[in-house]
C-alpha cells in the first residue's frame, strides 16, 4: 500500500483536541548529551509544535520520552530535558521523577487543562526496552497503570516508531489514538517522495550506519523509489572496496575494524544488481598536516573525507536532481577540515527539495546553513533511514489498528 493511503486512513491530531481531555503525548526527546550536557536540542525545539496545539485546545498533556538507553553513558533523567521545554514553550511544565508509581498517577489525576506534566525517562522501566507485539504492549505495566487516567494517545516520536516498545505501540491497542503534528508532517514528506516513483530522486548516504543503509539503498533501488545513489562516509568505504577490489588495504582494515567485513559482499550484490545507478567516491581526503586530497589508488591514510573530484561528480547528481534525500554524512564532520565534501554537498542539495535525517546530518546542516531552506528535516535518525527504505513502522501499524478499533 502507498504510504500516502496509509496516512490517509490514519486519524489527524485536530480530532483529539478537546479542552480538559487527558492526552498522553509520546514525543521523542532523546537528545546527543556531552558532559551531562544536552549539546543539539533541535528534536525538543521540533516537538514544541506539537505540545503548544495540544495545550492551546486546552488538553491536559502527559508527556512520555525517553533518554539514552539503560547502560548507556546518556542514559539520564528527563530532568535534563525541562528547562528546554519550558524555553521553547514558554510556559512552566511540571516534572515529576516517576513513570507509573503513585506520585505520577497523582500528578496526572491533578492536571488542569492546558497544563503540562513531563513523566520520567520511560526507559527506567525495564519492560520499555523489550520489544513485543502491539497487543503484547497493551498487557504492559506502562498501559494498565496509565491508559485509564487518559482519553486519548498521540503519538509524535517519529524517531521512535521504529520500535515495538510499550510507549509506542501498547497505548493505541487500549484507547482512541491519532498522529501528532511533527508524525504526520514526517510521513507525508516521505510521501511526497514516494510519489515520484524514483524519477529524479537522488539518496545521498553517508555516515557510519552500514547494515541499515546499505538495506535501505537496496530496498529504495528495488522498488524503483529513487533513480540514483551517491556514497561517502564509512557506507563509501564499503562500496569503494567491492567496486574497486582491494585497492588499497586500509579501506578494507577500517571495515574490518568495525566488524562490517560480510557487507562488502552485500555492497558488491548491490553494485552487480544496481552498478549504473551507483555512484561511489573516486578520491579522498586525508590528514597530512592539513587536508589533502588523494585518488583512491594512492591512499596511505584512512580517509576522512570524499576528494575534490569526488564533490565535483556528486555536486553535479544533485543538480540534475529534482528531490535530493540527504542521509549520514560524507566524512568526519566533527572536524571543519574533513566537513567540507558534507557541507558543500547539503549546499547544492539545497538548491533542490533536500530531505535530510540523522543526528549528525541535521549537525552539518546547521553549520552549513540549509536547515531553513531544506524541504524537510526529519527528527529521525535509524527511523528516517528504515523508512525511507519502505519498512513498516510498528508505530503506524499500531496507530492504524486503534483507527479502526475507536475511530471507524
Ligand atoms: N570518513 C570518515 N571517517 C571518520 N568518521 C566518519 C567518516 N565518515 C563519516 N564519519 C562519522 O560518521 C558519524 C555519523 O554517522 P551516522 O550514520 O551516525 O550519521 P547520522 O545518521 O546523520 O547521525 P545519527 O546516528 O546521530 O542520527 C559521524 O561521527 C562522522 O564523523
Ligand atoms: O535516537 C534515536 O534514534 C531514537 O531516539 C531511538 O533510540 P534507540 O535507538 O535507543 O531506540
Amino acid at each position: 500500500m502507498l504510504l500516502s493511503d496509509i496516512i490517509n486512513q490514519l486519524v489527524t491530531m485536530d480530532k483529539c483536541l478537546k479542552k480538559d481531555k487527558v492526552a498522553f503525548i509520546r514525543i521523542d526527546i532523546n537528545s546527543p548529551i556531552v558532559n551531562g550536557k544536552i549539546i543539539d536540542d533541535f528534536r525538543i525545539r521540533a516537538h514544541t509544535v506539537t505540545l503548544r496545539l495540544a495545550l492551546d485546545a486546552g488538553l491536559k498533556v502527559v508527556v512520555l520520552a525517553h533518554q539514552g538507553r539503560p547502560g548507556q553513558d546518556d542514559f539520564t533523567s528527563l530532568e535534563l530535558h525541562k528547562p528546554l521545554l519550558e524555553k521553547y514553550l514558554e510556559r512552566p511544565i511540571k516534572f515529576v521523577d516517576d513513570v507509573i508509581g503513585p506520585e505520577a498517577r497523582k500528578q496526572i489525576k491533578e492536571l488542569k487543562g492546558g497544563e503540562i506534566l513531563l513523566l520520567e525517562n520511560v526507559r527506567m522501566l525495564s519492560e520499555e526496552v523489550i520489544e513485543k507485539v502491539p497487543e503484547a504492549q497493551a498487557e504492559t505495566m506502562l498501559v494498565r497503570k496509565l491508559a485509564p487516567l487518559g482519553d486519548y494517545f498521540i503519538f509524535d516520536g517519529f524517531a521512535v516508531a521504529h520500535r515495538s516498545q510499550p510507549s509506542v505501540v501498547g497505548f493505541p491497542i487500549v484507547m482512541p489514538s491519532c498522529m501528532g503534528y511533527v508524525f504526520e508532517k514526517e510521513l507525508r514528506a516521505l510521501a511526497t517522495v514516494f510519489e515520484k516513483r524514483g524519477k529524479g530522486v537522488t539518496l545521498i548516504a553517508g555516515g557510519a550506519k552500514i547494515p541499515d543503509t546499505l538495506k535501505a539503498i537496496e530496498q529504495l533501488l528495488k522498488n524503483g523509489l529513487v533513480e540514483t545513489v551517491a556514497v561517502g562516509g564509512l557506507v563509501g568505504f564499503v562500496f569503494a572496496v567491492a567496486k574497486y577490489g582491494v585497492v588499497n588495504n586500509l579501506l578494507r582494515q577500517e571495515i574490518e575494524k568495525g566488524g562490517f567485513l560480510p557487507y562488502i559482499d552485500k555492497a558488491r550484490y548491490i553494485l552487480d544488481k544496481y552498478g549504473s545507478q551507483i555512484h561511489t567516491p573516486i578520491d579522498f581526503a586525508i590528514n597530512r598536516n592539513g587536508r589533502i586530497d588523494i585518488d583512491i589508488y594512492s591512499l596511505t591514510q584512512v580517509p576522512l573525507d570524499i576528494g575534490r573530484s569526488t564533490i565535483i561528480q556528486f555536486k553535479e547528481i544533485i543538480r540534475q536532481s529534482d528531490i535530493v534525500i540527504f542521509s549520514g554524512p560524507m566524512g568526519y564532520i566533527e572536524d571543519e577540515k574533513f566537513a567540507m565534501g558534507t557541507i558543500e554537498l547539503l549546499r547544492a542539495g539545497a538548491d533542490r527539495n533536500l530531505i535530510l535525517g540523522g543526528g549528525h546530518t541535521i549537525f552539518a546542516a546547521e553549520k552549513a546553513g540549509v536547515i531553513s531552506k531544506a524541504f524537510h528535516v526529519s527528527t529521525g535518525g535509524r527511523a528516517f533511514i528504515q523508512t525511507i527504505g519502505g519498512e513498516e513502522m510498528p508505530a503506524v501499524k499500531a496507530l492504524l489498528i486503534s483507527a479502526k478499533k475507536f475511530w471507524a
